[in-house]
C-alpha cells in the first residue's frame, strides 16, 4: 500500500488508524479480492486485487474497453462482482449507497429540476429539511462557482458548468467516497483545465476517497496520489504518483508502456 503523504490535493496524510474503515465521514477504503468482474458470460476483469486507502486518489487508465467503466460501476454497487469480494469500509459491497457519490461523463443531471434542485436532491432523497438542504446547496452552488446560476434549468448552462452541478450534487452531502468516470472527457481544453483545477480544490475540504476514470495519463498525474493502469483482463500496475517533474516523466513514460 502506497503512502499517500504526498497527496495531490495537499491533503492531511491518512491516519493510519482509519484505514480500514475509520469514523463517519472519513473516506472509505476500498479492498478488491480477487474479484471477477463481467457481464452475462463475458468476463472484462479477472482476479483483480486492489486497495484504495481513506483519502486518496486513484485514477484508473487504460485501453478504451479494458473495463474502466466496470470497476467503477463494481466500487460504485452498480455491478456485483462474479467472483471474489468488494469491500467498502471492510463491508462487502451489495447495492449503491449515499456515502459512495458517482459522477459521470454526461452530466446525469434531471433535464427539468433546476441547478438548486439537483444539488439538494441527495439531501432530499435523506429526508434532511427543506431548509437545511436548500443552505447546503446553495453553499456548494457557491463553492463550485455558480453563484446567480441556483435556479438555472441544465439546458440553460454550458458543459463545463453542468459538471460543476455535478461536482457540486456529489459532494453536497459529504459522501465518503466518490467515484468519477471521465467526468471531463466531453470538455474542451480550458474548460477542462479549469474543472481539474476546482477538484483539487474542492477536494481539499474534503476527506472523500476518490476514485477517477481518465483516457488521459496527463489528468491522471495530476490529479492522482496513485494511478492504476488497467490491461487486457486486469490490474497491470499501481503505481505511486511522486512529486517533481523528472519523476513523473519517468512515470508517464512508464504507464504508457503499461497501457
Ligand atoms: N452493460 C454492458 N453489457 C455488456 N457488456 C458491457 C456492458 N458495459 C460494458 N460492456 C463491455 O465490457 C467491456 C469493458 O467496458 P468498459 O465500459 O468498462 O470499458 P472502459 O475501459 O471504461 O472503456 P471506455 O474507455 O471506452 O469507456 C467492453 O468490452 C464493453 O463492451
Amino acid at each position: 500500500m502506497t503512502s499517500v503523504a504526498e497527496n495531490a490535493t495537499g491533503r492531511a496524510p491518512v491516519d493510519e488508524a482509519r484505514r480500514e474503515d475509520g469514523a463517519a465521514g472519513a473516506g472509505l477504503a476500498f479492498r478488491l479480492e480477487r474479484a471477477g468482474l463481467g457481464y452475462g458470460r463475458d468476463a472484462v476483469l479477472r482476479d483483480v486485487e486492489l486497495e484504495v486507502a481513506p483519502g486518496e486518489v486513484l485514477v484508473v487508465v487504460g485501453a478504451s474497453g479494458s473495463g474502466k467503466s466496470t470497476l467503477l460501476r463494481a466500487l460504485a454497487g452498480l455491478l456485483p462482482p462474479r467472483e471474489g469480494r468488494i469491500l467498502a469500509g471492510g463491508r462487502e459491497v451489495t447495492g449503491p449507497s449515499a456515502d459512495r457519490a458517482m459522477v459521470f461523463q454526461d452530466d446525469g443531471l434531471l433535464p427539468w429540476r433546476s441547478v438548486r434542485r439537483n444539488v439538494e436532491l441527495p439531501l432530499r432523497i435523506r429526508g434532511v429539511p427543506r431548509g437545511e438542504r436548500g443552505r447546503a446547496a446553495q453553499e456548494w452552488i457557491e463553492k463550485v462557482g455558480l453563484a446567480g446560476f441556483a435556479r438555472h434549468l441544465p439546458r440553460e448552462l454550458s458543459g463545463g458548468m453542468r459538471q460543476r452541478v455535478q461536482l457540486a450534487r456529489a459532494l453536497v452531502g459529504a459522501p465518503r467516497a466518490v467515484l468519477m468516470d471521465e467526468p471531463f472527457g466531453a470538455l474542451d481544453a480550458q474548460t477542462r483545465a479549469e474543472m481539474q483545477r476546482l477538484l483539487l480544490e474542492v477536494l481539499r475540504e474534503t476527506s472523500a476517497t476518490v476514485v477517477f476514470v481518465t483516457h488521459d495519463v496527463e489528468e491522471a498525474l495530476l490529479l492522482a496520489d496513485r494511478v492504476a493502469v488497467l490491461g487486457r483482463t486486469g490490474v497491470r500496475a499501481v503505481l505511486d504518483v511522486p512529486p517533481g517533474d523528472d519523476a513523473r516523466t519517468n512515470l508517464r513514460e512508464r504507464i504508457l508502456e503499461e497501457l
